[in-house]
């Protein structure tokens, strides 16, 4: 019998079989586009998304976009904003826009006549067949069903690691997703890790008006960045108002009446009305029993994949953060289109492909970058010519100046020989967009002088080159 959907429904007396062409199980970024693709090539699709809540993934609903409008509204707080009214403003506002996208991110998919979006979480129980755990609530189909599909998509993403140490579970201690919206909002908020999510909490906690301390447990933030680059980034963070302390880990947690005290490897103490655990994201594999699947894990959880995303099951695929690799939301939807290759398309585009990959950490002003540092060049053996300028000093950019923050600074690294670029690091605002200019330039061969000797408009973060890549000395 076929539903309304499309879909092939097997009625058992115990569970529900529905059998379609494409299964894919999470709602990342590439699962979602590789679902929506499908349907439009005539396959019938079913989604499996653990909650609907997460409609539309991580980067709608908890990650990427709600982070950034929270960002956006704390970097045009005034001084006298009372922090706890000006916060709960912001996150109504951040929910308000979370709601939409996720409204719009399920109807993208539930209205497919192909797609069935089913509410629940998936759990392999043979290869390309998989029972889900229904879960009310939501808007798509919930009931306990197996799905059998001749293409499976495996999208769970990842999950935040939190450290097993005493008081981790207590109730002033966040993940990135609860602090979103902690009550009452934190005078005094510590802050574990530097990662992308420790430094964007830290940037915009500071700017709420809370006092932020950031406990890293190396010698500095930003280890793999050359040290001119990282001591630029640190120094605007000090100077802004936030604590950085190095060469520090928290040992326990306690929670008390009014605070929590960190207590930290060497004997010091740290209280704070709330703790963000920014330690890391892992592969979302714990529950969907994948040996069933003929699914090999490596040692961190993530799906082994080769150089096109097939997973050790034939039929079987692996995106986004669940298959290990850097944590994008770009770098998910690039895996969308390496499957879609693979599965009908020329099969030729590989993970291997990727050069100039930029990525952006979202403090205040952006730090931006993309390909080598300066000490992985020579490293490599490189001859490398390379500029660094602060941002204020930069003449032909009159762009931050007229946004009142022409803090950070600009570093290019090329090579000697031929004049390509080998990488940038971009500390200022709009780098976030700028940098992408400088990824394609990456990927395209364009030259160092050829980028400097551009025409780009005025007034704009662009025009940078024209003035810093004047400025290359081997
Ligand atoms: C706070 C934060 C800020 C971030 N900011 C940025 C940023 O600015 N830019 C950027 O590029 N990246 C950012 N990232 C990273 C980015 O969000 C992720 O890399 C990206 O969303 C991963 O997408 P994905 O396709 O792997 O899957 P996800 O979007 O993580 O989706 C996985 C889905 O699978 C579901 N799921 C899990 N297990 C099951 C199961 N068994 N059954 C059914 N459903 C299941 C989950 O509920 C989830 O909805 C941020 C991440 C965080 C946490
Ligand atoms: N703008 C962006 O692109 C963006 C923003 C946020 C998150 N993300 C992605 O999300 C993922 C997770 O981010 P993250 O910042 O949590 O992870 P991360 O792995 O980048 O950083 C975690 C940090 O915590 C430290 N740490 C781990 N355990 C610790 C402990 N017990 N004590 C002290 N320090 C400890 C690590 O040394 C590391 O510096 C990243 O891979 C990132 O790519 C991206």
């Amino acid at each position: 019998m076929a539903d309304a959907q499309g879909s092939e429904f097997r009625s058992s007396v115990s569970t529900p079989t529905l059998e379609v062409d494409v299964l894919v199980i999470g709602w990342g970024k590439g699962g979602k586009t590789f679902a929506a693709a499908m349907a439009s090539q005539g396959k019938t699709v079913a989604m499996v998304e653990q909650s609907s809540d997460m409609y539309g993934g991580t980067c709608i609903n908890i990650g990427c976009v709600p982070t950034k409008a929270l960002v956006h509204e704390a970097s045009v707080r005034r001084r006298g904003d009372d922090p706890h009214t000006y916060f709960t403003e912001a996150v109504e506002t951040r929910d308000q826009l979370i709601a939409k996208l996720n409204a719009v991110n399920f109807a993208m998919l539930n209205d497919r006549d192909l797609v069935t979006v089913v509410d629940g979480r998936a759990r392999f129980v043979a290869e390309r067949e998989v029972e889900v755990e229904p879960r009310g609530g939501g808007s798509g189909r919930a009931e306990h069903l197996r799905i059998v599909a001749e293409t499976v998509v495996i999208n769970t993403g990842a999950v935040p690691v939190m450290p097993d140490l005493p008081g981790a579970d207590g109730p002033r201690v966040h993940d990135s997703t609860s602090l979103q919206h902690v009550r009452p909002f934190p005078k005094r908020l510590a802050i574990v890790g530097a990662g992308p999510i420790g430094l964007e909490f830290a940037s915009m906690f500071q700017q709420f008006g809370s006092q932020v301390t950031l406990l890293v447990r190396g010698e500095r933030i930003l280890p793999r960045e050359d040290a001119d680059v990282a001591g630029a980034v640190a120094s605007v963070l000090t100077e802004s108002g936030i604590e950085i302390r190095t060469n520090t880990e928290p040992t326990s947690f306690e929670d008390g009446d009014s605070e929590v005290v960190v207590r930290l490897d060497g004997g010091s103490a740290l209280a704070a009305d709330a703790v963000l655990l920014a330690t890391g994201r892992r592969p979302a594999t714990d529950d969907l029993n994948l040996a069933a699947a003929g699914v090999d894990i490596d040692a961190r959880g993530a799906v082994v994949v080769d150089d096109q995303l097939r997973t050790t099951a034939a039929g079987v695929y692996a995106m986004g953060d669940v298959r290990g690799g850097l944590q994008q939301t770009f770098i998910s939807l690039d895996d969308y289109r390496v499957v879609l290759d693979a599965v009908s398309g020329s099969g030729e585009r590989r993970v291997s492909d990727r050069v100039g990959v930029p990525s952006t950490v979202f403090i205040t002003p952006p730090f931006s970058s993309v390909g080598m540092t300066e000490g992985e060049a020579t490293e490599q053996g490189h001859r490398v010519k390379t500029a660094f300028a602060q941002v204020v000093d930069v003449k032909a950019m009159p762009r931050p100046k007229t946004l009142r923050d022409a803090r950070g600074i600009i570093k290019f690294v090329v090579d000697a020989e031929t004049d390509k670029v080998f990488g940038a690091r971009l500390f200022h605002v709009d780098s976030q967009e700028v940098i992408n200019l400088v990824a394609l330039a990456m990927r395209a061969g364009v030259t160092a002088s050829e980028l400097r000797d551009g025409i780009w408009t005025h007034p704009s973060s662009t025009e940078a080159l024209n003035e810093v890549l004047g400025q290359l000395r081997e």
